[in-house]
């Protein structure tokens, strides 16, 4: 059913059809990228760059954002690039924004699990979601930052403690871990792996990644055991990259993609497009846990509709099972850590 609704996307696409469209008078999206000078950062603000979606582009990080600033600002797309340097100009970096995408924080190294970046990461993500709280509050915050089924709940809090709550606004970022999918399935089959969609939903990380193969576009089969191996893939993809880099981090350049991807929709969506539909972990009600990822339709003030679970295979329904419990132990460290004392 919602799958009719998601069309398989590629980031040139995107930007291409955007580039006449728009159906609320505004052509234009300003876009701040919280992180800039990192790994994710710098491509991703290149892909910003890239596109006639993005007609300012504000970047902030901790160093080096004067550099990498002057480098993209010397591109000629329409969008004027900024730079803010250091926590004085953290708020000046956010004002005006209406869409936020945060990928500030600590990357694993091999042996680590998303988890252990909480202790560096939860901080740094409160900070900036404060920070956004007070000075784009209306704005649509797209959060990569690791761990990402603690980072949500933590911005939200903040939000919530600071009177300015709005959950059809505040995403986790998982656009890879469809990417992925799409791009494994699309190699098992001999399929364009561009005009592949499958949902991924549940959380970011290990067994809360929950890909639905039963209802990939165009309709696959796999044999059992070639079912749980690509699903297990899809699970430890981010690993698989950790192990390969060896120590110099974790997914950039996909992730960049991924995260321009829902960055697009995000601009999309605020300029009236019609149909958006990404899959993002959100403040959700269609399981136990109280944040969720699943098909949602985009509309111009965030969550327009939560497309929910669709039809789950027997073999999902287990995956689903054994993501719950860890989602809700995620989630549960996340608000903790805003409202202790
Ligand atoms: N959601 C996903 O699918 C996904 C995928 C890949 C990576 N990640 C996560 O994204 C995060 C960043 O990864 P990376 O490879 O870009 O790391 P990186 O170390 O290369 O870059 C991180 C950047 O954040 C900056 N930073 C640190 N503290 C900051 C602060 N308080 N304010 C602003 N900027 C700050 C650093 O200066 C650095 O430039 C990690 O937590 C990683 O686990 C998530
Ligand atoms: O695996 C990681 O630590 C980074 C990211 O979450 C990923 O899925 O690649």
């Amino acid at each position: 059913m919602f799958s009719r609704l998601v069309k398989p996307q590629t980031v040139a696409g995107i930007a291409k059809n955007a580039q006449n469209f728009s159906t609320s008078g505004q052509n234009n999206v300003k876009v701040a990228v919280m992180g800039a000078s990192g790994g994710i950062g710098q491509p991703l603000s290149l892909l910003l760059k890239n596109s006639p979606l993005v007609t300012e582009l504000s970047l902030y990080d901790i160093v080096h954002t004067p550099g990498v600033a002057a480098d993209l600002s010397h591109i000629n797309t329409n969008s004027k690039v900024r730079a803010s340097n250091g926590p004085e100009q953290l708020k000046d970096s956010l004002k005006g924004m209406e869409v936020v995408i945060i990928p500030a924080g600590v990357p694993r190294k091999p042996g680590m699990t998303r988890d252990d970046l909480f202790n560096t990461n939860a901080s740094i993500v409160r900070d900036l979601a404060q920070a956004c709280a007070e000075v784009c509050p209306k704005a649509l915050i797209g959060i990569i930052s690791n761990p990402v089924n603690s980072t949500v709940p933590i911005a939200s809090e903040v939000f919530q403690k600071a009177g300015v709550y709005d959950p059809n606004r505040i995403f986790g970022v998982t656009t890879l871990d469809i990417v992925r999918a799409n791009a494994f399935i699309g190699e098992a089959k001999g399929l364009n792996p561009t005009q592949v969609n499958i949902p991924v939903i549940g959380g970011h990380s290990g067994v809360t990644i929950i890909p639905l193969i039963s209802q990939a576009k165009p309709s696959v089969d796999f044999p059992k055991d070639q079912l749980k191996a690509l699903t297990e893939r899809i699970q430890e993809a981010g690993t698989e990259v950790v192990k390969a880099k060896a120590g110099a981090g974790s997914a950039t350049l996909s992730m960049a993609f991924a995260g321009a991807r829902f960055a697009f929709s995000l601009c999309r969506a605020i300029m009236g497009e019609s149909n958006i539909v990404e899959c993002s972990y959100v403040r959700s009600n269609v399981t136990e846990a109280k944040y969720f990822s699943t098909p949602i339709l985009l509309g111009p003030n965030g969550v327009q509709k939560n497309l929910g679970l669709g039809n789950l295979s027997p073999y999902e329904q287990d995956l689903l099972k054994a993501a719950i419990p860890e989602l809700k132990k995620n989630i549960q460290k996340g608000e903790d850590f805003v409202n202790k004392k």
